[in-house]
């Protein structure tokens, strides 16, 4: 399938758009229980505000505060209460206590209330006497909260009886009743007083004293009173649900990188955007009805009496509201974890500002429009005032509630201080949604993505933006973060002619303009400097130095090649394929993928449709299948509709994956993710795939597999591969390019790098047993004898090429011949092989070092040469049992104090280095000790930048002594660096 073919315009979103739905739809499925708390939770908060308002009727039962009262029946004599009726006491109490004891009368009169309280006479140890009030109130002093109030008597003639009454006044809540002192105390005990006093100064004891009591008439106070109070907090509690799932799933996306995926297949922001919005919008619109049909469940007169279209579109516009605002807060967010921190806080924001709303702010004519404005932009505010609105219009069983009609009307309890009707809140809802959603988009193109770019402030000004040719341009460092100035990178004239032979092609190309048609990509001078950001923290200011990770590369690579770019970790090749397919803004040069320049918005989204990447990491949903993610990225690539899944079986097969197609990512291993990544980077037949380490943690079966795939997807098309593997470089590539310190170190095919940078020509000579036996003698058992009968060979080898076996045993020796010997090689094989049979050989192989040899002495070269720069040093640990300090990458290091009379050179190692699993460069192991050559003069000792000077062990401190590079190329490194003095110059 050609690029050509590939659907474009708006049948493109459009299939973007549905595939990118059922990608949502599948993730909310498979994370059943979080979908289900979205949708559901209202319920348990109404059940929940249902039990309090159950709680609430319960605890006032013996009150008419919740029942309609119309016509009040009177409370005749109620009687003194038992003392322990009341909410807090001390026992043992008393009911009440009197003074005015020496008056007999008034002792007369109290035992009178005590006899005759209706229904309960109070027995004598309830009830205590002092002489006057003075004494009373100093007991009450000393013994609290153990009467609720006194009788005070004074006998001022025979027909005059003054009296008072003492209550304690403050009224007491206790678990939701309420207790007032004037009615449950005072009033009983006063008609006591009074009716005993009268019927003493009458004289008749039975006189009929008869007292009543009538509450006024009213109406119930709803169960909406629970609503109202803690219905806001309730549903911005259900509402937090969908708002923290919303914001993970955008973060995770981000997190992944898989949003920067889909970007690299060419998604279009609006079909990303309109997908999920379509999706929790559908979400949402179940939830608030779910809410609402609970509600009219639990037989609220609040969901009742209100008109159904009303109350439903105040929870949906709200939830909608709260969806917004986490599109846009998640542009700020970069872990997926702070989602739910995040949660929290705006709940508590919203909790703290929704109790000043119920309390009337700033809904009132009092406060200024600006305010109210302000106010209103945070939906939680907003849907409190709504839930207030609503709430008061059906608070008495007259309120009918608010209809549709009658939803721009201010409500018969409000329309005094009405600034705000339910037909305002909607329109606040749906003006804050457009505004969060707006902001979203704007934020999220303006703040940094996962690779650390984003675009410029003033990106929608740009006309490119919205015609879609162009506006894609990224910039680097965050909007909070200023980015210092780039130091220029000098140029330096490669000392490879290799790679100087290249970029000189490279350059003639690009100075005649000529556009090569056997080239996919030409780079151009590529650099990349990482910018150092100074950033503005709580307390701290992080400051970063600018870093040249890409140096100038200039280099073809041809059509229905296998480019194989090397180099060891932090070379530059993932900054290579991140500035090549777009992901980064290059610092300087160019590249022409196609003949399209990377520089350019048109180039760049022309390139997008051809080209294929399989990333570094594995770019995964866990939740998605393999089937699933090869038809999401055909449908975001935009492969015609008939032809996804013919194609995503071929593909599946063709990794091997189609029995594990239906299985989810998330329970892949690390092979077969790799293998699904290399299949979706091969979808669409892109003329130019990028494959970033694609063989990373497989096994050597699956390997092997992925190299046939490889090798069979090579026709036709370029691939740039990168690898840590030389095995998989020398089987696959067609030419490879290593690169170390953002550099080209080298270019060409693997035997040209062989041939050019291994050691030389490596010679395997393997004996006959027999032979080697039969030369022994008797000495069957002996090793030396073996040894022996092998000595005219390595005689041979000497007299001949000058060279020693590096390798020996019983039954082969191995050596390694240098290049400048080649012109030998031809007579002195051809004379070995006629001697074979005197030599006792049974094999001779010849060939050529090994790429991995090559790998290591590029990259050994280039770390030394910035050890030279920023005085890298490794500990050498000596056979002796000494160490010294050297460079990393140095090969020949003279070993200082070593210098006697049969070495008045001193004594040098070779070392040996290799990679360890993280890719740098460490020693694996050094040669035997040998004179240092004759011919080298001793100088002054190296001393690289940051270590100063010389330090011998014992002679000053404890430090390291530090060897003595012999490399031709650190002395190079150093002459034209700033360290000039040299103990032995080359
Ligand atoms: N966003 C960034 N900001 C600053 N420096 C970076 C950034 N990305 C990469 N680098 C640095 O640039 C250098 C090149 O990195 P790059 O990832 O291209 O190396 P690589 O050759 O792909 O290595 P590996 O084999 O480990 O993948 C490294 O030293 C790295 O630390």
């Amino acid at each position: 399938m050609s690029s050509s073919s590939l659907q474009r315009g708006l049948p493109l979103l459009w299939q973007q758009y549905t595939a990118l739905f059922s990608k949502n739809l599948l993730l909310s499925w498979r994370s059943k229980r979080a979908t289900f708390l979205q949708l559901f939770a209202s319920f348990f908060f109404i059940l929940l505000i249902f039990c309090i308002q159950e709680a609430m009727e319960k605890s006032f039962a013996s009150s008419t505060a919740l029942k309609t009262v119309t016509d009040p029946t009177a409370l005749i004599s109620p009687p003194i209460p038992p003392c322990e009726d009341k909410f807090f006491v001390n026992l043992p109490c008393y009911d009440f206590v009197w003074s005015g004891n020496r008056s007999p009368r008034a002792t007369q009169i109290v035992n009178a209330i005590m006899k005759n309280n209706p229904g309960r006479p109070i027995p004598t140890e309830k009830v205590r006497s002092f002489r006057d009030p003075d004494e009373v109130d100093a007991w009450l002093l000393a013994n609290p909260l153990l009467v609720p109030g006194a009788l005070h008597f004074l006998e001022r003639n025979a027909t005059v009886i003054s009296y008072g009454i003492q209550t304690n006044s403050t009224p007491e809540m206790n678990r939701g009743r309420f207790e007032d002192p004037t009615f449950k105390f005072q009033i009983p005990l006063q008609i006591a007083a009074e009716r005993e006093i009268a019927r003493s100064l009458i004289g008749d004891p039975n006189y009929n004293w008869v007292v009543g009591f009538k509450e006024f008439p009213h109406p119930t106070i709803d169960a909406i009173v629970a609503l109202d109070s803690i219905g806001p907090t309730f549903f911005l509690a259900v509402s937090m649900f969908g708002f923290v799932l919303q914001i993970s799933s955008l973060i995770t996306e981000k997190e992944l990188k898989l949003r920067q995926a889909m970007t690299m297949m060419g998604v279009f922001d609006t079909a990303y955007w309109l997908s999920w919005l379509s999706w929790e919008g559908i979400l949402t619109t179940i939830s608030a009805l779910l809410t609402v049909l609970f509600g009219m469940m639990f037989q609220f007169d609040f969901f009742l009496k209100n008109s159904f279209a009303v109350v439903f579109l105040l929870f949906m516009l709200f939830q909608l509201n709260m969806l917004g605002l986490a599109f846009m807060l998640s542009a700020f967010i970069s872990k997926s974890s702070s989602a739910t921190t995040v949660g929290f806080f705006v709940f508590l924001v919203g909790f703290v500002t929704q109790l000043a709303t119920s309390s009337g702010f700033p809904y009132a004519k009092k406060y200024s429009r600006m305010i109210r404005a302000l106010w209103s932009l945070f939906p939680p505010n907003t849907f409190s005032q709504g839930l207030k609105l609503l709430a008061d219009a059906t608070s008495t069983p007259q309120d009918p509630g608010i209809s549709w009609s009658k939803r721009a009307e201010c409500g018969p309890n409000d329309n005094t201080d009405c600034v705000i009707t339910i037909n305002d809140i909607y329109l606040w809802l749906i003006g804050s949604f457009f505004l969060w959603f707006v902001l979203a988009l704007y934020f999220d193109n303006i703040t940094t993505n996962a690779s650390g770019v984003r675009k410029s402030i003033f990106y929608f000004l740009k006309p490119g933006y919205w015609t879609g040719k162009g506006g894609n341009r990224v910039e680097e460092g965050g909007i909070c973060s200023c980015t210092g100035s780039v130091p220029p990178v000098d140029h330096i004239t490669p000392d490879d002619e290799d790679v100087l032979e290249e970029e000189t092609l490279v350059k003639q190309h690009s100075k005649d303009g000529l556009v090569d048609p056997n080239i996919a990509v030409q780079i151009r001078g590529l650099a990349k400097t990482y910018p150092g950001t100074t950033k503005f923290g709580c307390c701290k200011c992080k400051k970063t130095s600018p870093f040249h990770a890409l140096k100038g590369l200039w280099m073809n690579i041809a059509k229905d090649q296998l480019f194989c770019l090397l180099g060891p970790n932090g070379a530059g090749k993932t900054t290579t394929i991140n500035c090549l397919t777009g992901l980064f803004p290059v610092t300087g040069g160019d590249a022409l993928i196609y003949g399209n320049s990377i520089r350019s918005s048109v180039g760049m989204s022309n390139i997008r449709k051809m080209i294929g990447v399989c990333p570094q990491f594995d770019i995964l949903w866990d939740a998605l299948s393999g089937e699933e993610h090869l038809k999401l990225f055909a449908s975001i690539k935009g492969l015609p509709p008939a032809s996804i899944n013919p194609m995503v079986e071929k593909s599946l097969a063709e990794v091997k994956l189609t029995e594990a197609g239906k299985i989810r990512a998330g329970s892949y291993s690390g092979g077969m993710k790799r293998r699904l990544s290399v299949a979706v980077s091969l979808i669409g037949d892109p003329k130019l795939v990028f494959l970033d380490e694609p063989t990373t943690g497989m096994d050597p079966i699956t390997r092997r597999h992925v190299w046939d795939i490889i090798q069979e997807t090579k026709k036709g098309r370029a691939i740039i591969l990168t690898t840590h593997s030389m095995e998989e470089a020398d089987i696959l590539s067609d030419r490879i390019g290593i690169m170390a310190k953002g550099r080209l170190r080298c270019i060409g095919t693997s035997i040209r790098l062989k041939s050019r940078f291994g050691t030389g020509f490596i010679a395997n000579i393997s004996f006959v047993e027999s032979k080697n036996q039969e030369i022994n003698g008797n000495n069957h058992n002996g090793e030396t004898g073996a040894l022996d009968s092998r000595e005219p060979v390595k005689k041979f080898f000497k007299d001949h090429l000058k060279v020693k076996p590096t390798e020996e045993n019983k039954t082969f020796m191995t050596f390694v011949i240098p290049h400048e010997k080649e012109n030998l090689l031809t007579d002195f094989f051809a004379e070995l092989q006629d001697r074979e049979e005197e030599f006792g050989i049974s094999d001779i192989q010849l060939g050529l070092a090994t790429l991995e040899e090559v790998f290591l002495n590029i990259a050994r070269k280039a770390e030394l040469e910035s050890a030279a720069v920023d005085g890298t040093m490794v500990t050498l640990d000596l056979s002796s049992g000494s160490s010294v300090e050297i460079p990393v990458g140095a090969r020949f290091i003279g070993i200082p104090g070593t210098e006697t009379a049969e070495n008045p050179r001193g004594i040098m190692v070779e070392v040996y280095w290799q990679q360890d699993e993280s890719g740098s460069l460490c020693i694996s192991g050094h040669s035997t000790e040998m004179p240092v050559p004759a011919n080298i003069p001793v100088t002054d000792p190296v001393a690289p930048p940051g270590h100063s000077g010389v330090n011998l062990l014992g002679r000053r401190g404890r430090r390291q002594v530090q060897g003595i590079v012999i490399d031709p190329e650190f002395a190079s490194f150093v002459r034209s660096g700033s360290t000039s003095s040299r103990r032995f110059s080359l």
